[in-house]
């Protein structure tokens, strides 16, 4: 399947070309040569060059490309000369699993991760052990218990909005009304003022205007700038660390934002303590050995937790609304469960959700169809290469699983580009098709091992209290193309969405 060894030589000299002068790669081709990844099936245009993989990069549309590759050369394929992608469930833990402290760990590419490196995401091995364990309290059960009335409040706030929206004021009688709203705009006003208070100590008041805050924009402006920026890494490591020496202006936006997280920090530790937020139990919590978080490093955790916990709860969000707006059985099925399931919308917190099994399958299809984080969270292959999925892989190897193409393999999943949440049920049925021989473990959403998602709780705790009020409250129908459109969009590690229009029709008339 791979080259001849003569040929492979060939492809070498002419990868190496290819390479920038100055490069790791460029000798770790010539170090460490092709006959290791040689069989590895993939395209051979990519095998001998990462140009094919940085321009795919740099389309937004990476994931279809690299899924469609896997649909034809397995779930092993050679994506650029030194990089591999996974589609079999087993690369999960091959390639993140939790390790013993004596052994080594795949660690973060440094190129994708290069403006991560101070925070809890691309930390160091020893800083990463140390942010997580002071950052694990903010989500424990008890921190929970105690944030919910602060979350409860900005959730009560969104469905204070859409009522408004959703009712009649010209004329003064009052009643309800049909209304069209951008829903994905409107859950990233919810989840980031509710990260924004829990993180900063004050939300981004983005529900209180009705509007995005400057920083929240500048979030979602950047996303395309950071994907440019990540790619020329790629090419020429070094490049982003030498460019914010010698254009320190091309940085600006990025600085106002680490500025704008410093000032709510220090003005957050001015209030009173005991407030139950991210904040306080940053303050009190210390690591194994006793150390604290310094002030920088509370302030760049907190952008972080910002930045993580928001975008990524508001698009898992859009994508299940879209779903349901798009099929209404499955709407009609989900309502039935939240309407019978309390006498009241009091009754619905962030606890209470739990018993919404059906709810629970139709956010986890939502996240396996449109994977909410796109990116392919790339690792580096450590000094001792590795058996990654039956594979011997050599040292500094790229390991990458890209979601989409995990989630939508055949291999993984039945029928696996349609949104059926039952697959996710005990019975695991539906129109006469049955979903028992599904590989579940390829669905990992919040990733696994020592690095997974430390916010996974308080994610589906919100999502599901979010989603439950605004079914108890409304029907919701697509209200034009573009949201039937809303799908296909690119991403740079994170999905570049546009608006979602839905109209909702108040089920009260009052
Ligand atoms: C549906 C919502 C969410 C999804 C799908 C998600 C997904 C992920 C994934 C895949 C990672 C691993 C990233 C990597 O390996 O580079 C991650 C890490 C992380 N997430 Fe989430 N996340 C969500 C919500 C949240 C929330 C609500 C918070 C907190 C408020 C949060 C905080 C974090 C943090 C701090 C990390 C870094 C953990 C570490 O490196 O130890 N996430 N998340």
């Amino acid at each position: 399947m791979g080259p001849s060894g003569h040929y492979s030589w060939l492809l070498m000299a002419i990868s190496s070309v290819f390479a920038p002068h100055g490069s790791p790669r460029r000798h770790l081709h010539v170090l460490q040569p092709l006959p290791p990844l040689r069989a590895v099936p993939g395209p051979k245009l990519w095998a001998v060059s990462q140009i094919p993989y940085i321009l795919a990069w740099l389309s937004g549309h990476a994931s279809s490309t690299i899924h469609a590759f896997h649909e034809q050369y397995g779930d092993v394929v050679r994506v650029a000369p030194n990089r591999l992608s996974f589609t079999h469930p087993d690369a999960y833990q091959n390639i993140r699993g939790h390790r013993k402290c004596t052994q080594e760990e795949h660690g973060k590419d440094r190129a994708f991760y290069v403006i991560s490196r101070q925070n809890i995401l691309g930390a160091s091995r020893e800083d990463h052990a140390r942010f997580r364990r002071i950052l694990s309290h903010c989500f424990s059960a008890k921190s929970m218990q105690a944030q919910q009335p602060l979350i409860t409040k900005h959730v009560d706030l969104l469905m204070q909005r859409l009522r408004e929206r959703t009712t009649t004021t010209q004329d003064g009688d009052g009643k309800r009304k049909e209304a069209v709203v951008d829903l994905a705009a409107w859950f990233n006003f919810t989840t980031f003022d509710i990260i924004g208070d829990l993180a900063f100590g004050e939300p981004f008041g983005c529900l209180e205007e009705s509007r995005y805050h400057p920083w929240v924009s500048a979030i979602f402006r950047g996303v395309k700038q950071l994907g440019i920026m990540l790619a020329v890494e790629l090419y020429l490591p070094g490049a982003v660390n030498f460019a914010r020496k010698v254009l320190p202006t091309a940085f600006v936006a990025m600085d106002k934002q680490t500025e704008f997280a410093n000032e709510r920090i220090a003005r957050r530790l001015q209030l009173e303590t005991g407030r139950p937020d991210f904040v306080e139990a940053m303050v009190t919590a210390n690591s194994e050995d006793g150390r604290m978080l310094t002030r920088h490093e509370m302030a760049v955790n907190a952008r972080l937790l910002v930045f993580a916990g928001s975008e990524t709860t508001a698009t898992a969000l859009a994508s299940a609304a879209y779903f349901l707006s798009k099929y209404p059985e499955v709407q009609k099925k989900l309502a039935d469960e939240v309407r019978s399931s309390f006498t009241s919308e009091g009754e619905i917190d962030l606890f209470s959700v739990n018993k919404l099994q059906y709810m629970m399958a139709v956010l986890d299809e939502a996240m396996r169809v449109f994977p909410t984080v796109p990116g392919h969270l790339p690792r580096t292959c450590h000094a001792g290469g590795d058996v990654i999925c039956g594979i011997q892989v050599p040292a500094g190897t790229g390991l990458e699983v890209w979601p989409l193409a995990m989630n939508r393999s055949r291999r993984n999943f039945t029928e696996p580009d349609k949104f059926i949440p039952e697959r996710w049920l005990p019975e695991a049925e539906y129109t006469g098709i049955r979903f028992d021989r599904e590989r579940h473990g390829a669905f990992q959403p919040f990733s696994v091992g020592s690095r997974n998602c430390v916010g996974k709780n308080l994610a589906y705790m919100e999502m599901r209290l979010i989603l439950a009020r605004l079914i108890w409250n409304y029907d919701l129908v697509l209200a034009d193309e573009a949201a039937d459109r809303f799908l296909d969009c690119p991403a740079f590690g994170l999905w570049l969405k546009g608006p979602l229009h839905v109209r909702l029709i108040p089920l009260t008339t009052d």
